[in-house]
């Protein structure tokens, strides 16, 4: 039997069981498990599907012994913000709502004649989307207090998988500070903060830090595998694992290329000035306290959408294709706007915007998906200027990570755009910076320096640079 750590990562769009093993001075890693992630419909709201999704990390745990496969331990990371509520008996109190569904609307602004904005990021540093945490709690405390009133335990969903796998409660700290209720600078949960929303503190847990081991299973669930293993915390925020494994360190601006684009600079402190709060930029908590200093990009949510309201006739590679046949179509839109943020149809969104505009209508898979590209590049281009104009440098290096950086058109685009070095690699970046954390608990890796040298030696990383 191998033995390995087992890194769960569920993004917005698929989730994946990677084990992973040290090999010489090399991470080895063997997929054991995929499946599909997406928003659901309930009770008139856009929830997770959390009870599936926590049979499927069963059901990838039991695939472990079929491959030979011996985890002594596992870490849990997905997508930020959302969680879910425990009554006095630990049952759920409603669905784990998704953070794009529409009960925020309208919170930030009602938060705001409460406590400024000014001042939630001068404590917070997080970046204002309408979804986060902060203002789900807010809309819950307005829409059904009832239910606050009865909550024991906040848990946000790694931390409720944990929980579901051993029986302990706890926040983890990189998730929780995309709450925008955790002090940038205490790293503790802004009591001042919940005390003025009337935001009751006590269902919050203890908040601990990556690389804390939470414990073993449940009795029930080491009779279920036929092994236990321990249960450790890496950043259970998936861009949080994902920046851990950023391969370059200097004069770096990473893009975490996903459902979202999170680009951003990785620091040892949180950058809460004024032009910071301007261009929306937040310092959302790393490994070992580093700070990620990144802003949001709709991202590729946008063709992710564009392939379901295609009926998943092309794969994410053959829009690629089609889009680079569409070499005479150059209409942009700004994808950062709300519009795309959850539109009945993504393609006939960026149809109106470019119609509104002025611009050549898109009317083909390729002409859409080369919209979707050129804007994003757009966009990035846009973000890595106010990142320069804040930093006061420039950046040299684009490290592409994650799913996105297989899109070797968008790729080009970065590189085209930007005039800079583009790296692009590694794929499955968060489940990596998942294993070398755990790794790290383990002492099987000394620190996080050891840990990007030998990501860097392990994975494939490809070059674009401008034609
Ligand atoms: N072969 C491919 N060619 C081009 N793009 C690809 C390819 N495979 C995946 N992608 C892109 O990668 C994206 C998925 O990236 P990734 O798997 O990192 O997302 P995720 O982990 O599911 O979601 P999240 O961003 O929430 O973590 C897809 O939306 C798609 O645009
Ligand atoms: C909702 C968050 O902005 C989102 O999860 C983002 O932080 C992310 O990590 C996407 O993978
Ligand atoms: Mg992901």
């Amino acid at each position: 039997m191998n033995k390995c750590s087992l890194a769960v990562d569920i993004g917005a769009s698929s989730g994946r069981l990677i084990a992973g093993y040290l090999e010489g001075n090399q991470l080895k890693l063997e997929e054991v498990y995929r499946f599909e992630n997406k928003l659901i419909k309930h009770n008139n709201h856009y929830c997770w599907d959390i009870k599936s999704l926590f049979q499927e990390i069963k059901d990838g745990i039991h695939q472990c012994l079929e491959k030979g496969l011996q985890p002594e331990s596992i870490g849990i990371d997905t997508w930020a913000v959302d969680f879910v509520l425990l009554d006095e008996f630990d049952q759920l109190l409603t669905d784990a709502i998704a953070y794009r569904d529409s009960r925020t609307d309208g919170m930030m602004e009602e938060v705001f004649e409460i406590i400024s904005k000014e001042r939630l990021y001068l404590e917070t540093g997080i970046q204002f989307q309408k979804f986060n945490t902060i203002y789900q709690l807010y809309s819950i405390k307005k829409s059904n207090p009832e239910i606050l009133n009865k909550t024991k335990s906040f848990l946000m969903i790694p931390d409720y998988f944990n929980f579901l796998l051993t029986g302990k409660k706890a926040n983890e700290y990189t998730n929780a500070t995309s709450t925008q209720l955790v002090n940038a600078f205490t790293k503790k949960w802004d009591k001042d903060l919940l005390d003025q929303l009337g935001i009751n503190k006590e269902m919050f847990q203890e908040i601990k830090p990556p690389k804390t081991e939470l414990g073993t299973l449940r009795e029930e669930l080491v009779a279920e595998f036929g092994f236990d293993m321990k249960v450790l915390l890496p950043a259970t925020h998936d861009t949080g694992s994902a920046v851990v494994s950023v391969p370059e360190e200097d004069d770096t601006i990473y893009i975490s290329s996903g459902t979202w684009s999170l680009i951003g600079v990785e620091n040892s402190f949180p950058i809460c000035i004024t032009k910071a709060l301007d261009y929306n930029f937040t310092n959302e908590g790393g490994l070992d306290y580093r700070y990620r200093f990144l802003k949001n990009i709709m991202g590729l949510w946008m063709i992710q959408e564009v392939k379901r309201n295609y009926d998943d006739q092309y794969s994410f590679a053959e829009l690629v294709d089609l889009a680079n046949q569409s070499t005479g179509f150059w209409s942009k839109v700004n994808v950062d706007h709300d519009r795309f943020l959850l539109p009945d149809n993504m393609i006939e969104e960026i149809q109106k915007y470019c119609e509104e505009t002025e611009q050549q209508i898109p009317t083909t898979p390729g002409e859409v998906a080369k919209c979707v590209f050129d804007s994003l590049a757009v966009s990035y281009q846009t973000a890595i200027n106010q990142i320069e104009e804040i930093y006061e440098k420039e950046f040299k290096k684009i490290n592409v990570i994650g799913g996105g950086c297989q899109n070797e058109m968008l790729n080009q685009l970065i590189a085209d755009t930007t005039n800079k070095e583009v790296l692009a690699g590694p794929v499955e970046a968060t489940a990596i910076g998942n294993i070398v954390s755990q790794l790290m608990t383990l002492g099987e890796l000394t620190d996080i320096s050891e840990a990007r040298k030998m990501i860097k030696h392990s994975f494939e990383i490809k070059q674009f640079v401008n034609k």
